[in-house]
């Protein structure tokens, strides 16, 4: 009987938080967690876009990035105080080291690593990315991508996304990761 209701995958010991650059696929691998395991789904970036009524091209361009950082922190804090959720933030929220603070304290922080091929492919169609408003924005992402590297390397765990991993493989490989760390904890379904 209710065989065939999805049940999810388990339970969330801690929130799950999701790191890396700009088309890592944060947000959507964020969200097809979310699906699966039965919990919500935050997003910083929308938080902020929530609260402010303006986008993120809107807050940058008239308040300034370090306003931008500050309100990054402020969601971040809040939602971790909450319970247990998915949580795929900007790709330069682990860059401040307050965040990775509270972030390595409470939460388990997968770093979705991808190279600059795969990241360009994903993100040079979309113009709602500030920092890549500039005259070469595929030079632009490279010198984020080599400037964040070292930071994005002190996540305690990663997936290297694959170009032909859907969606929804990509989330399976983070599932792994969540399993074995203790993250995940499996139902007993009876
Ligand atoms: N595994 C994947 N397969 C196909 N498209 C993907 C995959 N991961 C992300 N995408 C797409 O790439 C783009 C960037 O992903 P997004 O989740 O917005 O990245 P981020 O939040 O890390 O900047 C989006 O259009 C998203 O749908
Ligand atoms: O890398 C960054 O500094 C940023 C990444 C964006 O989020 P995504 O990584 O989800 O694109 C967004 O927070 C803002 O445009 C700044
Ligand atoms: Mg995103």
């Amino acid at each position: 009987m209710g065989e065939s209701v999805p049940q999810p995958a388990g339970e969330l010991a801690r929130s799950v938080v999701l790191i890396g650059m700009m088309g890592a696929g944060k947000t959507a691998i964020g969200r097809a967690l979310s699906a699966t395991l039965g919990v919500p789904m935050r997003d910083s970036d929308v938080e902020i876009v929530e609260s402010s009524q303006l986008t993120i091209a809107e807050i940058f361009e008239r308040y300034g990035e370090p306003f931008f950082r500050e309100k990054e922190g402020q969601v971040i804090a809040r939602l971790l105080d909450g319970p247990p959720c998915i949580l795929s933030t900007g790709g330069g929220a682990w860059l401040s080291p307050a965040n990775r603070e509270m972030l390595l304290e409470q939460a388990s922080v997968v770093w979705l690593e991808a190279d600059l091929p795969l990241l360009w492919s994903r993100v040079k169609h979309k113009t709602h990315r500030p920092l890549l408003h500039t005259d070469d924005p595929r030079a632009t992402l490279a010198e984020l991508l080599k400037a964040r590297t070292p930071a994005y390397a002190l996540a305690p765990d990663k997936v290297t996304v694959r170009p032909e991993w859907s969606i929804d493989a990509t989330a399976d490989k983070v599932l792994e990761i969540l399993r074995s760390n203790g993250t995940l904890l499996e139902t007993t379904s009876r």
